[in-house]
């Protein structure tokens, strides 16, 4: 049975979830599943805004079915090809074929690469600020390259003041009846996996991000439909100021998160001892990652949150502990950057972890790496408390 959504009188959702699946990208845990948004018009011409991916094709196409409702889909928007939205753009046009596909230049290679059924005959290649009109809609389109592929576009409808965003704007997390953001504690609820779905997936393209916000800026957008997650009809100042946050690498708030890698507990032990005393500065809500534990995704999105980072590793064959290594790679890939840093090592007979990992980090755009580097040779000595101290003083001085 079809599950629609009516956002507006013409406008449908057509969407679906998934929580069944593991891993988003085959990479990012999603824990509350993620949601696939598809939008149907119904103007004078039908219109389909992007397409799903496979997982929820059945659920897709009785949807679309039940909107159009026996009348033809004329336009076909992709404004996004990463097969998350496009997987079911070829059965869209076998089942409708004098479809046409509105999209840029950028996308008809990448439709052609996915698919046989050769878009070149049906596309409307649109650029930068044209319009299509659809009868009583008129979109006109912003190129938004690499937010978070090349050809992405947004679609913007000057008749009712909507912005069909793509990839920007979304998600993880699967629709549980509620659509819009307001109907949701979206702060309370969503907002950690908002920053994880964003620092993670487009984390690295903050300029192409801030790029975009400032074309959409001076639009009227009384309605944002994102391809994952939530649609917006209030509060959308404040979810994007979010996204010029995250996308300009500023730190979200004045806060310390502590990541460790420890084998035996050691270091362990030593990060826990500086959390009492940056708690007895009055610093509050540290958060604090076990990498073996947590996955980096998450730890990610904690670094684009907090100001202060913290990375203790135990010394491993050398180098750095493997998943402290893999995090503060994964980190510098996703850009991380403008961030105050703390380090602590720890080692038995040659001790290297804090060379290696400043090194990585030093590689990072304006890390300031406190040059109090602790040193542990196996287990923290009673000796070394005041270093401790000191460091915690150190951070605390940095944040106010
Ligand atoms: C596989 C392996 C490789 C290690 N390589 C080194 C090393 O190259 N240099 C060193 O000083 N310690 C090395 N260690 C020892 C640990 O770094 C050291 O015991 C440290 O105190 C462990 O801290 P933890 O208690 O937080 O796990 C290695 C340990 C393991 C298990």
């Amino acid at each position: 049975m079809y599950c629609i959504k009516k956002i507006k009188e013409d406008l449908f959702w057509v969407g679906g979830s998934d929580r069944r699946l593991a891993l988003f990208e085959n990479a990012y845990p999603i824990p509350k599943g993620i949601a696939y948004n598809s939008y149907v018009l119904l103007d004078e011409k039908t219109a389909l805004f992007d397409t799903v991916d496979r997982a929820i094709t059945g659920q897709f196409i009785e949807n679309v079915e039940a909107v159009l409702g026996g009348r033809n889909l004329d336009y076909i928007f992709v404004n996004h090809m990463e097969p998350d939205h496009c997987a079911t753009l070829g059965e869209m046009v076998r089942r409708y074929p004098d479809v046409k596909v509105v999209c840029n230049a950028k996308t008809v290679p990448i439709i052609n690469q996915f698919y046989e059924f050769g878009v070149d005959d049906r596309a409307v290649i649109v650029k930068e600020g044209e319009t299509v009109s659809t009868g009583r809609h008129n979109f006109t389109f912003y190129m938004a390259p690499m937010v978070h592929w090349p050809e992405v576009m947004v679609t913007y409808d000057t008749t009712d003041k909507i912005l069909f965003s793509a990839d920007a704007f979304g998600t993880f997390g699967a629709m549980n009846g509620n659509l819009f953001a307001d109907e949701l504690n979206f702060e309370r609820e969503w907002l950690d996996d908002s920053r994880r779905y964003y620092s993670n997936i487009v984390g690295k393209y903050g300029i192409n991000t801030q790029a975009l916000l400032k074309k959409v800026s001076d639009l009227d957008i009384q309605l944002l439909c994102p391809l994952h997650g939530p649609v917006w009809r209030s509060n959308i100042c404040w979810y994007m100021d979010k996204y010029s946050t995250w996308s300009s690498y500023k730190p979200e708030e004045q806060a310390v998160m502590i990541a460790y890698g420890s084998i035996y507990g050691n270091t362990e032990n030593a990060v826990n001892i500086l959390a009492c005393r940056l708690a007895e500065r009055g610093i509050r809500n540290i958060v604090m990652y076990d990498v073996s534990v947590t996955h980096p995704s998450y730890i990610i999105s904690e670094a684009f949150r907090c100001s202060h980072l913290v990375f203790a590793s135990a010394t491993y064959n050398a180098g750095i502990f493997s998943n402290m290594e893999h995090l503060l790679m994964d980190m510098k890939a996703h850009n991380v950057q403008n961030r105050t840093v703390a380090l602590i090592e720890n080692g038995s007979w040659g001790v290297m972890a804090g060379k290696k990992m400043t090194e990585i980090i030093s590689e990072m755009k304006n890390m300031t790496i406190l040059d109090q580097t602790i040193t542990v040779k196996s287990s923290l000595k009673e000796d070394q408390l005041s270093e401790i101290e000191a460091l915690a003083n150190t951070i605390a001085d940095s944040m106010s």
